[in-house]
């Protein structure tokens, strides 16, 4: 289990930039850290590995304290890797030499396997005899995953691991590292600001603001029932009405969370809206409309006309699950 207990932080006195951050990871668990950029959470995840020297709180893995970089002349801990934002390569050595670097040389057999299964999971099999300085950003964050996994560690921090790698290959490699991952029974932390590292992925979630936690849960319950619009925004466009402009039997100026494809256009009642402008996303346009000032975000499988009159409605399902979440 790692433990984060009682964490603040600041790079400089005058600027806090993590306050009071508790979490607990079990083994084997993976847990998304996610927020806007600048929240904090490269720092976190340093401060998890000891790159970073700790005046306030501790951090333990099982029953080791992590000690920072006044105590370890080397940072790191053995059981424990962090892929950070910057590659560590060895670039004038292939992809296979690489991934090796940390594989046992008096087991030949086991590390051709292992580093097989490597380039396998990474989808590198191809390029096992590049140089890596031949190789793309893609490729080379790559063969940085294969690096660290060829460790074993038990504990792996990611910053941002897709960060380099196109569309094309990006949800492949989430569904083959994740699964490796767990199948190692590897406890993973991600920092990210991408849904879609995590929504599918992750085991929890946990949500940094301004330096402090704001929020801690499932993907799917923080998805469901986000408690403001920060953390809706995370997962997509989302807005924030009071209830009584969409219903306006309903007796409360509660106001509650909205992602934009839970709005359905009507003819005629409903929340009225001025089309702003319209956003070809594929399979739908994005809208943006104004109420009463406040941009409105909604779906339409058709684009409107700017200056467009159109109501808006939310099923009553919706409404019901939101009410109680919203602060
Ligand atoms: N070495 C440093 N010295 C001083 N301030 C720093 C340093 N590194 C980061 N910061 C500041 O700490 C805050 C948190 O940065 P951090 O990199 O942890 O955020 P982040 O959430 O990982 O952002 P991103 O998603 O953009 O990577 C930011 O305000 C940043 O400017």
């Amino acid at each position: 289990m790692l433990h984060v207990d009682h964490v603040s932080f600041a790079y400089n006195t005058h600027i806090p930039v993590l306050e009071n951050i508790n979490l607990k990871v079990a083994k084997g668990e993976h847990v998304s850290i996610i927020g806007e950029s600048g929240c904090g959470k490269s720092t976190l995840l340093k401060i998890i590995y000891g790159l970073l020297h700790l005046e306030v709180g501790e951090v333990y893995w099982n029953d080791t304290q992590v000690l920072g970089p006044l105590h370890n002349l080397v940072p790191g801990e053995t059981y424990m890797k962090y892929l950070s934002q910057d590659f560590d390569l060895m670039p004038y050595t292939t992809v296979k030499e690489n991934i090796s670097e940390f594989l046992s040389v008096f087991e030949p057999q086991e590390m051709k396997a292992r580093s097989l299964e490597l380039l396998e999971m990474l989808g590198m099999t191809d390029f096992a005899d590049t140089k890596v300085r031949y190789l793309s950003g893609g490729q080379q964050q790559r063969v940085a995953l294969g690096r660290v996994l060829a460790q074993e560690p038990e504990i792996l921090l990611l910053d941002e691991p897709f960060s380099h790698i196109d569309n094309f290959r990006k949800n492949d490699l989430r569904r083959n590292l994740f699964g490796y991952l767990k199948r190692k029974k590897i406890t993973v932390l991600t920092a990210t600001h991408d849904h879609n590292d995590m929504l599918p992925f992750a085991d929890r979630v946990v949500v940094l603001r301004d330096r402090y936690i704001i929020a801690k849960g499932t993907p799917k319950n923080l998805y469901e029932h986000p408690k403001d619009l920060y953390i809706a925004s995370l997962f997509g466009e989302a807005n924030k009405i009071p209830i009584n402009i969409v219903k306006s039997y309903a007796d409360t100026k509660r106001r509650i969370i909205v992602y934009a494809h839970e709005f359905k256009v009507s003819g005629r009642s409903g929340l009225e809206v001025v089309v702003k402008s319209a956003y070809y996303m594929g399979n739908y346009f994005m809208i943006v409309g104004v109420y009463d000032g406040q941009d409105i975000y909604f779906h339409h499988h058709t684009p409107f006309e700017s200056g467009k009159v159109v109501f808006l409605n939310i099923s009553i399902e919706t409404i019901n699950q939101r009410m109680t979440d919203t602060l």
